[in-house]
């Protein structure tokens, strides 16, 4: 029997190769589980960085390295020694960001010291930070501005500090307003330090390459050296001016703008109306801030309250006629109606709501400071109780019987009135004179956006409004209350005519020796001069330029005196293209041109033969 051929012999596997194959297939599952789980994690790493600095980083400077920025480097320590461990003794001032000190160096040098405050967690000050170092180097070259000449940061950027040339007598805010400087009480000095003012701008607007906007003139912003000459500093909230403006986009629009709310004042001949308020964009860590502290009203003593410091007399009313403080909140409300219009990019038209400003309230967004009721009556509220300090006594009858402010209210001896009788005979709309103390407010308190507490104490509410870092061109810029020009306020779109418009209220303030808004003791028939824009207004409108200027000067040269004025209420013109360029403006102080005319609007009538000789040099 044929044998059946057996099957082939297949070798058996060597046990090593079954032994290794049992070894190396949890070891090749384990390796891509490890991959996986690097890959897992480097994945979440990039995408948290990425998170975290679109988070922090609006703008694209933040994530340039400190090196990249051409000023020099300081390290913590030597700061910090230089600063005595940044004593209060050292400190030269704070801002809304954080603290300014003297730092002394062993080597004899003095400079300044500004510690961002981060504290807080606001990314503001990091944002102001950037935005600084990142112009510094456009702007040397300019003895009009303050030198940027270093600065320290560590590598997880918590401690953020900038260094600057020293400015002896600081700001014009505290040399002017608070310590009351003999050496500004000459009228030259004032003259001279408005001149390098407008100079330093025009050198930001016409010279730099690129060119910048400053977006926050105001006193606190103007630095003064031991020979108190100015030169602006504060260039957190500076921008590039974009190409838009450049090339004249941003003027058009503002033009159509211009010519469509004229539209609405020819209608109604109300100013109320022609004010344009903004939707109001509320970014991570501006928070609305209105505690009496940061509010800059000041209640001056019956002393302090002479003529001259153009104050609110509130307490000689008090005594003498029938009306509390609140009557003046029931007073003002109605009168502040406002027009909310978005000038957001898009320029659309989105609602329309009055009394903005003094309704805004802590009941929504993120806003906070503020428990219960409006901006208004706290604020109200609060001048009502420094009244109290100042006089306890204050008449009862007041809360009985709001008559007597009423009347005042009413008294149509306005500059308004002034103007529509002298111009306008057919539109005798009387307006009174709380339209004209609310008039500059509506315009520009309607885009208040909180901050801490800034030494910037001479506005009538010394909150700062928003501000954005960056030099793109983002539609969140700020300035100051009251500093700020109506168009800009609230995500405005920022152009050099916001800085001077700026300029124009820095220029009242420096011929006037007094904040923009001020309530003192005096007699109440001086409220109307709180505002010092609708006063100069009104006073331009009567022919009495020169009342405005401080009672304290001395060697007064009243026609340069004038032409300040003249020049500060082209500045105020509410439409932006009506107002001077910078270049213009320094032609005028250095009697390089022509002397202005007063704004059509504020002229008396017959228009007040300008009091200038002509001061155009021969060339
Ligand atoms: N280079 C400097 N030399 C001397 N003092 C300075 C200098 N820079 C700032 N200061 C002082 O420190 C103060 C605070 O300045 P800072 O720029 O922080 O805030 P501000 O301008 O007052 O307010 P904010 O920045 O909130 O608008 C100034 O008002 C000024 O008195």
């Amino acid at each position: 029997m044929p044998s059946r051929p057996s099957p082939p012999d297949i070798p058996p596997l060597p046990t090593t190769t079954i032994h290794h194959r049992f070894q190396t297939l949890p070891l090749i599952i384990a390796g891509s589980l490890t991959l996986t789980g690097v890959l897992l994690i480097l994945f979440t790493i990039l995408l948290y960085r990425r998170l975290y600095r679109n988070r922090t980083a609006p703008s694209d400077l933040i994530s340039k390295s400190p090196q990249h920025y051409q000023c020099r480097r300081f390290s913590y320590t030597q700061l910090r020694r230089a600063t005595n461990s940044f004593a209060e003794s050292t400190q030269l001032g704070h801002g809304g960001f954080g603290s300014v000190y003297k730092a002394d160096f062993p080597s004899g040098d003095s400079l300044a010291v500004k510690v961002m405050d981060s504290s807080s967690g606001s990314l503001q000050g990091e944002r102001e930070f950037h935005n600084e170092l990142s112009l510094s180097s456009h702007l040397m070259g300019s003895p009009y501005i303050v030198s940027l000449l270093g600065f320290s940061s560590d590598r997880r950027g918590r401690s953020l500090v900038l260094v600057y040339e020293l400015m002896a007598n600081r700001s014009l805010q505290d040399a002017l307003l608070d310590r009351k400087c003999e050496e500004l009480m000459d009228w030259n000095k004032r003259f001279e330090i408005a001149t390098d003012i407008a100079k330093g701008i025009e050198f930001l607007h016409h010279c730099c390459d690129p060119l910048i906007i400053h977006g926050d003139i105001k006193p606190s912003n103007i630095l003064l050296d031991s020979d108190f000459k100015a030169k602006i500093g504060d260039f957190g909230l500076a921008r590039v001016k974009s190409e838009d403006l450049v090339n004249g986009n941003e003027s058009r629009i503002m033009i159509e703008e211009e010519d469509k709310r004229n539209d609405v004042v020819e209608d109604n001949g109300s100013i109320l109306e022609e004010t344009e308020s903004v939707i109001t964009v509320f970014e991570e860590g501006n928070v609305l801030n209105l505690s009496p502290e940061n509010c800059g009203i000041s209640v001056l003593t019956e002393t302090e309250a002479s003529p001259e410091n153009c104050a609110v007399s509130v307490l000689t009313e008090v005594e003498a006629s029938p009306g509390p403080e609140s009557s003046i909140v029931s007073r003002l409300s109605p009168e502040v109606g406002l027009e909310t219009m978005s000038v957001e990019s898009s320029k659309q038209k989105v609602g329309s709501k009055r009394d903005w400003w003094w309704k805004q309230d802590n009941n929504g967004g993120n806003r906070g400071g503020i428990e219960s009721g409006s901006v208004k009556d706290y604020v109200m509220e609060w001048i009502g109780s420094e009244i109290k300090k100042e006089r306890p006594d204050s008449n009862k009858e007041w809360i009985k019987n709001g008559d007597g402010i009423d009347t005042w209210f009413h008294r149509d001896d306005d500059a308004s009135s002034v103007h529509e009788q002298n111009h306008n005979p057919a539109k005798r709309k009387k307006r009174n004179s709380i339209d004209w103390w609310v008039d500059e407010l509506s315009g520009e308190l309607k885009s208040v956006m909180g901050r801490k507490n800034s030494q910037d104490s001479g506005l009538w509410c010394d909150v700062n409004v928003q501000k954005s870092g960056g030099v793109s061109s983002t539609p969140s810029m700020r300035g100051t209350v009251c500093y700020i020009a109506p168009e800009c306020g609230g995500g405005g779109v920022l152009s050099e005519k916001c800085d001077v418009y700026s300029f124009g209220v820095l220029l009242l303030v420096l011929v006037s020796g007094r904040r923009p808004l001020q309530v003192t003791a005096s007699p109440m028939s001086e409220f109307e001069r709180a505002n010092l824009i609708s006063w100069a207004k009104q006073l331009a409108c009567n022919g009495k330029l020169l009342e405005l200027v401080d009672k304290s000067i001395h060697s007064l040269e009243k026609e340069q005196a004038v032409l300040c004025i003249t020049i500060a209420l082209l500045c105020l013109q509410r439409s932006p293209v009506k107002r001077p360029t910078m270049k213009e403006i320094v032609q005028m102080l250095s009697g390089a041109s022509e002397p202005p005319h007063l704004p059509f609007e504020f002229s008396p009538s017959p228009p007040m033969g300008f009091p200038f000789k002509s001061r155009k040099k021969a060339r």
